[in-house]
């Protein structure tokens, strides 16, 4: 959050609007409780300052005199001013709290609903962004001073000034305007202080949120259950306590010196001049009071200044929950309107039905580079896939593979060319329709946390019900048999700390999603895309998966991203990918015979598997032992 004023009272006017959200019947009785809680304690002392007055008078007067029972009554004034203030503060936090959880509830849909509104995924990827979502997302999540409570504490706001200002106006009544006007001015610069300086460490904790988030990475690693293997294996404890305690430290000390400068210094410097007008107004009454007020003026104004003067200090209920829920909403906004203002995917022209897919897909001269990025990593590729084939993509590490199938479902846009679909920039297609007509298995596939049928039919979510067909898929990678021996069979969530929940091997899960890619297909996806669909599987299970995947996608154009040649060996097609251009394209025989790039990696790789003396110097061995 920017610290200049004219950005604090702009983020401080959009958590006052947030306000509506809290919906108006339960708004009105909290500003209404707040608002007794500002008047309640000042009765109080009115109550007990008049009781104060009355007691000579009711002594004189003796037990049932009028003015003993003048007394009585004050009294009981008294006591039901301070019994309310008892009964209405637990109501205060209770009602709160209720428009706390409503406001976050709904700040919280606002939030997803901004995250999953980008076509693609570059602003979700954005550094700025993941920072101020992850500060923002995780106080929402653990309910730490959210946009909520700042909503809350600001109501509760009112109940303190209410009561500064009933203060003031005993004090300007029973002894001096002036002194009233002094003692708000000393309240109002401590506030200012506390208030200034706090929304100044809220500020500050943003700045150093990435030094923040390492220190919660590192933290993970040492209680998350994947890290927990290889911190062991490894034996990585030592290392991880050092840098664990190094790194905190780099995010510690610049906080501690923010605190002393925010906030012991700011306190230090405007508590000073008032705490002189406190102490002036103090003595002005212990000098004149006596002669000049009554023994009820007296009291009433000692005890006015004191709670004002009390005033002046840091509220629990509400100064770190608005100071931190402000800048938690803030950080929203600022996602959700850097999200939003990402320009959509311009379409050329438009947008068009998805016609059947005759001929080719067409990367026409196409060049991306991640955003903030200098390098390019794919430079005027110029690829042609064939429609109703199996084209396999290979390439070192890093070539541009995966950001290549990313830019065919249309997660990124390319920086320059176009993609074509029999000659039409798929552009002109409605994002979802052309999305709908691929299925996609990325190397780092989701394994959802929920039935395994529905881990299968996400491929097509649109035919969720269709149970027959995820047998079929399922049974296409041959996990029929291990599904059945699960506890719910299809039913069974795949998470083990849900009930009745199983987990299952990195084969297994491999072939989970295979099964979701054929769903797709069953269900007219005509193109499919799978990148390094075989890398946890079995040889065996490789070699039954290809017979039925070439079976299953008969007329589907096919893409194969892997760098197991056994894998990429059954396409019709495949492409050397290499720089961000195609470097080699044809048929394995045709590759072979060029004795190039693909024929040098695929000899090495026979050599990886027999060793080089037994390695197959002809064509065919190589293919037999490969497969
Ligand atoms: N989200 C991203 N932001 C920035 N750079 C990225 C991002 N994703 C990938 N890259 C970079 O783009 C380059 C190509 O990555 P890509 O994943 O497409 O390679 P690949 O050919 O699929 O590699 P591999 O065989 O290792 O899977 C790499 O240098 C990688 O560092």
């Amino acid at each position: 959050m920017a610290s200049n004023p004219a950005n604090l009272l702009r983020a401080r006017w959009q958590t006052v609007r947030l306000l509506r959200r809290g919906g108006t019947g339960l708004v009105t009785a909290l500003v209404l409780t707040n608002l007794l809680l500002g008047v309640l304690p000042v009765l109080f002392i009115v109550a007990t300052s008049v009781l104060l007055g009355q007691v000579p008078a009711a002594v004189t007067g003796g037990l049932g005199s009028p003015a003993w029972d003048s007394l009585v009554t004050v009294f009981v004034g008294a006591a039901l001013a301070f019994v309310a203030q008892q009964v209405i503060t637990p109501l205060r936090t209770s009602l709160g709290d209720l428009v706390s959880r409503r406001v976050d509830q709904q700040v919280h849909d606002e939030l997803m609903a901004a995250s999953l509104s980008p076509v693609g995924i570059a602003p979700l990827e954005d550094e700025e962004n993941q920072d101020r979502l992850r500060v923002a997302a995780l106080k929402l999540q653990f309910a730490v001073q959210t946009p909520g409570d700042a909503c809350a504490g600001l109501l509760a706001l009112l109940a303190r000034y209410t009561q500064l200002l009933a203060y003031a106006v005993v004090i300007g009544v029973a002894f001096s305007w002036l002194a009233a006007a002094g003692l708000i001015l000393s309240v109002l610069l401590v506030r200012h202080s506390t208030r200034g300086g706090l929304s100044r460490y809220a500020e500050a904790r943003q700045r150093l949120s990435r030094a923040e988030r390492r220190v919660h990475y590192l933290r993970a690693l040492a209680v998350e259950p994947p890290a927990g293997k290889e911190i062991r294996v490894f034996g990585l404890v030592d290392w991880l306590t050092s840098t664990y305690r190094r790194v905190y430290l780099m995010w510690l000390r610049p906080m501690w010196a923010y605190r002393r400068r925010i906030l012991l210094w700011r306190y230090l410097i405007f508590a000073g001049p008032s705490l002189v007008v406190g102490v002036a107004v103090f003595v002005a009454v212990g000098v004149a009071g006596p002669a000049t007020l009554t023994l009820t003026q007296f009291a009433l104004v000692v005890q006015a200044t004191l709670g004002a003067i009390a005033l002046g200090g840091y509220y629990a209920e509400a100064d770190v929950q608005t100071a931190v829920g402000i800048s938690a909403y803030d950080d929203v906004r600022r996602f959700v309107g850097r999200l939003t203002a990402t320009a959509p995917a311009t379409a050329p022209a438009p947008p068009r039905p998805l016609p059947p897919l005759r001929g080719e897909l067409h990367f026409d001269r196409v060049s991306f580079r991640y955003p903030g990025q200098d390098r390019a990593v794919l430079d005027e590729l110029d690829l042609r896939i064939p429609v109703g084939k199996c084209t396999a993509i290979v390439g070192v590490n890093g070539a541009g593979k995966t950001t290549l199938v990313k830019l065919l479902a249309r997660l990124y846009e390319p920086t320059e060319g176009v993609i074509r679909a029999d000659g039409v920039d798929i552009r002109s297609y409605p994002v979802a329709q052309w999305r709908a007509a691929i299925g996609i298995i990325f190397q780092d596939f989701l394994r959802y946390e929920t039935s395994v049928a529905d881990n299968v039919a996400f491929g097509a979510v649109g035919h969720r019900d269709d149970r027959a067909g995820v047998r079929r898929a399922v049974a296409s990678v041959g996990l029929t048999d291990s599904l059945d021996r699960l506890p719910a069979g299809l039913d069974t969530p795949l998470a083990r700390h849900l009930a009745d929940g199983a987990e299952l091997s990195g084969g297994q899960w491999q072939r989970v999603a295979l099964a979701r890619a054929i769903f797709a297909v069953q269900h007219g996806a005509p193109i499919v895309v799978l990148d390094e669909p075989t890398a946890n599987l079995d040889v065996r299970a490789e070699a039954r998966f290809f017979d039925q995947f070439t079976e299953l996608t008969r007329g589907v154009t096919s893409l194969l991203i892997s760098h197991r040649f056994s894998t990429v060996r059954h396409a019709d097609v495949i492409v050397v990918l290499e720089h961000g251009r195609v470097a080699e394209q044809g048929s394995h025989e045709e590759l072979m015979a060029l004795d190039g790039r693909y024929a040098r990696l695929f000899r090495m790789q026979a050599d990886r598997v027999l060793g080089p003396e037994e390695s197959p110097s002809d064509d065919a061995g190589t293919r037999e032992v490969l497969r």
